[in-house]
């Protein structure tokens, strides 16, 4: 069975961050998943999903200077502290959270990248990520990678399912695992069913939205009843993470949903 959880950075933005909770509950969600925590104290956070009765799955760890555009600090040269400093910071909100995974981000590379700064890049996610994956081992959590369209997101550091494989494989970590959102590579690579098949193994996090307007799943390219058919047939127990911009309202538009669990 498909356990679909909300992305409350996307969905139920009618409400203040706090209310979402209550209002995915409402909706049907069993989790929820958000970009950040870090504006509200982790007991606040805490009480507002112990109240709704969700799980909470996955949140990123404080990614830079969000505002003036950094996404992520994981592949920076440079920014090994502070890269360190958010890791500890996500692993007390996940204790506090209960959450078994948090999401790296990786950053973006310089507009005029060339060899030696991608590999220097390169050089530096990898003694990260190990540094990272220890520690949230240590935690008893998962650490997780992301490969981002670079149309949404220009120089983005991971944007290729295969290089996400690769460095899980270099990094070696039996707790760093495959953030895996289907609207992402569907822009980059299309062919979803047999990258899931493939990618399976390294799976820990499933998202999806709609393609190209990032609207809700039945609307645009991808046809998500078949996609998340063959997820539940290869035997994905895992969240699936809506992660999505509603059209119009969030509750009007969770019809698609349906056969779910969710209700409009
Ligand atoms: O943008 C996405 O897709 C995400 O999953 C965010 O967590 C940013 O990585
Ligand atoms: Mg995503």
């Amino acid at each position: 069975m498909i356990r679909l959880a909300a992305n409350l950075s996307m969905l139920f933005t009618e409400h203040d961050f706090l209310d979402r909770f209550a209002a995915a509950a409402d909706a049907g969600f069993h989790g929820v998943e958000y970009l950040f925590p870090y504006a509200h104290a982790p007991e606040r956070v805490a009480e507002a999903l112990r109240d709704s009765g969700l799980e909470q799955v996955l949140f990123n760890l404080p990614p830079g200077d969000w505002e003036a555009g950094e996404r992520g600090l994981a592949s920076l040269p440079g920014r090994e502290d502070e890269f360190r400093g958010s890791v500890v910071e996500a692993l007390r909100y996940a204790e506090a959270l209960a959450c078994p995974r948090v999401h790296a981000m990786a950053g973006l590379l310089p507009e005029d990248a060339d060899d030696e700064i991608r590999e220097a890049h390169h050089a530096t996610y990898l003694a990260n990520l190990r540094f990272a994956a220890s520690e949230a081992a240590s935690a008893g959590r998962e650490l997780l990678i992301e490969p981002i369209n670079t149309r949404d997101m220009p120089g983005y550091f991971l944007s290729r399912q295969d290089q996400a494989v690769a460095v899980l494989e270099s990094v070696g970590a039996d707790n760093l695992r495959l953030q895996f959102d289907l609207y992402h590579c569907q822009i980059m690579e299309g062919d979803l069913i047999r990258h899931l098949e493939r990618l399976l193994p390294h799976i820990g996090h499933v998202q999806i939205a709609g393609v190209p307007e990032r609207h809700e799943p039945d609307v645009g390219e991808v046809h998500y009843p078949a996609v998340l058919k063959r997820l539940e047939t290869l035997g994905y127990r895992g969240w699936v993470g809506c992660e999505y911009r509603p059209a119009a309202g969030t509750r009007d538009g969770l019809g698609w949903g349906k056969p779910y669990g969710l209700v409009s």
